[in-house]
């Protein structure tokens, strides 16, 4: 569906995003960009993401001289309140507890660019995401996994207990996961 001969690298060190985006069927190389990912007072989430994805675009232009780019960036929003990744179990522990019984927001922004042509997209996709009633026990046998420490908001839908933690979602799945599957789709057939 996309022209094949078309050189896609995608800019992550996300193994999440690299599972994902192989799913769309596109054969594309993966590299890792390194960005301090700063949160900036009362920015707003949707600038959050669109910054650090473009942000990150930018390091990967460095490395890459042809073809398409892709970079994202994905933010949990709690009553405005933009979380990152945990810094440690106790912060994952806390993050978890305030999501608890909760409704968030979960914004992934996305930047693609043709480098051949300079055509550029910088986007986003939000999702909303209810978590029933958590116990600590169950928090703590979750931050025992290992799995939140490098997850923004400390969770992993994808994950057998993130799947036990959800009990609601509004929009699309994969936005949650990391990539806005079908807006990433959409905008890379404009680019091409
Ligand atoms: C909310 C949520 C986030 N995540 C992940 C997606 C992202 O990998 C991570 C958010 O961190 P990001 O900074 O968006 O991405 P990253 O550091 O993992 O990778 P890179 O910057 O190199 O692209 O959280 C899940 O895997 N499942 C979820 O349910």
């Amino acid at each position: 569906m996309l022209n094949k001969n078309i050189q896609i690298t995608l800019a992550s060190k996300s193994p999440r995003r690299r599972k994902l985006l192989k799913s769309l069927g596109l054969k594309f190389r993966s590299i890792s960009v390194d960005l301090n990912e700063d949160i900036l007072d009362g920015e707003h989430p949707i600038l959050t993401v669109k910054r650090l994805s473009l942000h990150k675009l930018e390091l990967a232009k460095n490395k890459i001289k042809s073809g398409i780019i892709i970079t994202a960036d994905t933010i949990v929003v709690l009553n405005k309140e933009i979380i990152g990744k945990p810094k440690n179990e106790k912060d994952a522990f806390n993050i978890l507890k305030n999501l608890s019984g909760k409704t968030h927001i979960v914004y992934t922004g996305f930047a693609i660019e043709n480098v051949d042509n300079q055509k550029k997209i910088i986007d986003y996709e939000k999702t909303k995401v209810t978590f029933r009633v958590l116990s600590d026990d169950e928090i703590n046998e979750y931050i025992k996994s290992g799995s939140p420490m490098d997850k923004a908001g400390a969770y992993g839908i994808q994950d057998d207990y993130g799947a036990l933690f959800v009990s609601k979602i509004n929009g699309c799945y994969y936005n949650v996961v990391g990539l806005p599957l079908q807006k990433l789709f959409i905008n890379l057939k404009k680019i091409i």
